[in-house]
Order: C-alpha cells, then structure tokens, then sequence
C-alpha cells in the first residue's frame, strides 16, 4: 500500500475564498476536526497577515494537535521572520515561477535562485521542515520548474509543492508534468489543484497516481474561485482505490464538512460528492429497486463510510412500484405491485404538476383519494 501525505490547506488557502473569515475560535476548532479525522499536516494560516493571525497560530500549536503544522510566507524574510513567532514546526516559502508571475513582480529566475539560497538554509535554522512552493507551476516554462526542483533541493527544502494555481492541468497534462520533474531530481513533491475546470480532486488523485508524495486539499474544497480539491472526495477516493492507505477515518468527513461550511457560510450544494445532501438520495425506480435489494447497486460506497446516516428514497416522477411498496409498508401499509401500480400513476401526473418530489402529506393524499374511488 503507498501513504500518501495529505495536506489541508482549509486555514490557509480555504480561508481565501472570498468573503470567508473564521474567528480564531473557529480555527480551533477546525484544526482539531482535522486532527481527530486524521489528516497529517495543516497549513494552518499566513503569520504575515496580521498580529490576529499569529495569536491564532500560536494557539493552535499550543493544542499540542497530532499534526505537523505549517505557517505560510512569501519569499520575503520578514513573512519568514513572522512565522518564526508562531511556532509551527514547518514553513512553507512560496516563489513565482511563471513568466507572467515573474514578470509582474519585476523580477527574473536569478532572482528566485538567489532568494531560494538565503531564505532556505536560513529557515532551516528556524523550522525543522521547510517546504518551498513553485507559485503557478503548470504556466510556468517546464525547464525553469526543473531548475527551480533541483535548486529547491540543493538549498535544503525538504518538499517542493508543484502548484496548479489557476487550475488549468487536466490529469493527463499532469502526469507528463510530474514525470518530467521526478526524471531530473529526487525531491519529494507536493501538488496543489485549484477546480477552475472541475478537475482539482481527479487532478491531486493523478498527482499521487504519478508519483508525488504529498497533495493539499480543503475541506469542502473550500478555496480561492472555484476552490480547491476536496478532502473528502480524495480520501474516499484512496480509501476505495485498494491501492493508497491513510489515516484518514473517513467516518469523520460529514461532521467535518458541516462544521466548515457552518464557519465559512458557504452552504454545501446538494450534488455535492460526499457530503451533498443528495449525494445518497435516490428517486428513479430502476435504482430504488435494485437498492432495496443491495445498497451498493447505485452507490459506490456506503453512506456511513463517510458519517452519513444513510440513504434517501425520495417518491417522485421516476419513482417505481417498488418505491411506493417501500415507502408504504414504513407507514404500515402492505400494497400488491398492482395497487402500487394505481398510485404510480397519479404519483407521476402529481410530481409533474409540482415539478418536484412528493411530500409525506402528499402521498398520504394520493393514497385515501384511490382508496376511495377504488373502495
Ligand atoms: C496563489 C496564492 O494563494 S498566493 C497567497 C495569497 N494570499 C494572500 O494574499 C493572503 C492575504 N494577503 C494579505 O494580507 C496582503 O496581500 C499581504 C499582507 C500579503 C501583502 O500586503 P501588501 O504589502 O499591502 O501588498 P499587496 O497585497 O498589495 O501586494 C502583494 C505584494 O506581494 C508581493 N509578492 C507576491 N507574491 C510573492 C512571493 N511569492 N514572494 C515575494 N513577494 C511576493 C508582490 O510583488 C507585491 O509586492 P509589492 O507590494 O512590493 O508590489
Ligand atoms: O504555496 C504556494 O506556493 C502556492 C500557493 C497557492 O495557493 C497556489 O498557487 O494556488
């Protein structure tokens, strides 16, 4: 079995999704979910944004968590000198590496070369890991992100994070990619997906398909535009795969998720994998037959895996005359398919008329009309 490292990036990165603040208690609490859930490192906050944001840094090392934890900086010494007061164990240094980036900082790859020799064996004096990032990797020139990895190493980085910061890679861009970099060094590498085109899980799970040791990813992919990978998809994902272990106990990944979203007040959408509240709920008759049957006939895994109480069959449209026996008998109602078949009808007129899922009330309804009718 290959350990990945997994990497949340919820404090740091998730935190930048527009218009998210958590209060400092907030950030206690989620880095202790993390913690309890398994994850194995937290970027847990950029010290260089206030003296608010150390205190919290401070307090969450004081929890002692069973985590390594990460303080983010530019490649500044002061955003270094910062993290310093925190106390994290790790630092992570982040340096433009596309042209572009470069470019709109006035500066050029001598540059980042002579910053990766002073910052890096200097932090190192500080931090006992010290991690360095290639900010907008998958734009940047593939040579200049070879040198980039080998120079990281030879100056003392302990993890060099590839990062797809405007979440262009696709999967099999990314695997060329990561191929290229670990044929010219022996870094260990972490990559960073952003989901600007849907891809930022699949991209992390190619990642680690590919070689890298480590991935970040945010609870809810929660994170800047279109946000991040989703650690509860990626784990589920290794959990499923047979292949990756981690000490993730994807039985925490619900509450987790809910606690997230209460504190960032971005709702979780329905469709959501995982933790949507559709994610488990079924209506098409087909489905609900063979689920009545098996649970894993139209699910991949069991709601419980990931804290869910359990699946959903919803009466609507698609339902089926298996559905409505279900749905009846729960009520104490023991109907032939028969009968089920005279209610589907005016089930099906109903919920087209509604445009929707039939209510308790409804069905109720349904059933005494015919009841009446048939005697
Ligand atoms: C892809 C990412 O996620 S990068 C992380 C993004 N996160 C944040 O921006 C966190 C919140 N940011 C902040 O609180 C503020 O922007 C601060 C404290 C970082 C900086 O504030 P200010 O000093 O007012 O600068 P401002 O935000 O206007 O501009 C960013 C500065 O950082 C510099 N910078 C950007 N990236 C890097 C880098 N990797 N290394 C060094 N310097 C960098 C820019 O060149 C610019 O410098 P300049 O002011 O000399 O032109
Ligand atoms: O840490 C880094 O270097 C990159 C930061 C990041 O969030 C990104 O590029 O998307």
């Amino acid at each position: 079995m290959i350990r990945p490292w997994i990497i949340d990036t919820t404090l740091r990165d998730g935190e930048q999704a527009p218009g998210v603040v958590f209060s400092n208690t907030e950030k206690i609490d989620i880095a202790s979910l993390l913690a309890d859930a398994g994850v194995n490192e937290l970027e847990v906050g950029y010290p260089a944004i206030s003296h608010d944001e150390r205190k919290s840094i401070q307090k969450i090392v004081t929890l002692n968590l069973p985590v390594r934890l990460t303080s983010w900086a530019r490649a500044k010494w002061q955003d270094i000198e910062d993290a310093c007061t925190c106390g994290t164990e790790a630092v992570h240094i982040s340096f433009p590496v596309s042209a572009m980036y470069l470019e709109l900082m006035g500066r050029d790859y001598v540059w980042v070369q002579q910053q990766l020799q002073e910052l890096v064996p200097r932090a190192k004096k500080y931090f006992s890991y010290v991690s360095v990032g290639a900010q907008d990797a998958t734009r940047a020139d593939a040579e200049l992100l070879e040198s980039f990895v080998l120079d990281a190493e030879a100056c003392g980085a302990d993890r060099v994070r590839v990062a797809d910061t405007v979440g262009i890679a696709t999967p099999t861009s990314l695997i060329g990619l990561i191929h290229r970099l670990k044929s010219v060094s022996h870094a260990a590498l972490e990559f960073h997906a952003h989901n600007d085109l849907g891809m930022a899980t699949a991209n992390a799970y190619t990642a680690l398909e590919a070689g890298c040791q480590a991935v970040s990813v945010s609870v809810t992919g929660l994170g800047e535009r279109a946000g991040n990978a989703a650690l509860e998809e990626l784990a589920i994902a290794l959990k499923l795969s047979g292949k990756y272990e981690t000490s993730i106990d994807t039985r925490k990944l619900s509450s987790l998720c809910t606690a997230v979203s209460k504190a960032s007040g971005r709702e979780i959408v329905d469709q959501k994998p995982v933790v949507g509240k559709s994610a488990f709920q079924h209506e098409s008759g087909i489905h609900c037959a063979a689920l009545l049957k098996h649970p894993l006939s139209y699910q991949p895994f069991l709601p419980d895996q990931v804290g869910r109480n359990g699946h959903e069959i919803v009466i609507g449209k698609h339902s089926g005359s298996a559905s409505l026996q279900h749905y009846f008998s729960g009520k104490g109602i023991t109907m032939t398919r028969g009968e089920a078949n005279h209610l589907l009808a005016l089930v099906r007129t109903t919920a087209t008329e509604k445009k929707r899922a039939l209510q308790p009330d409804e069905l109720e309804h349904i059933y005494n009309t015919l009841l009446v009718k048939h005697g």
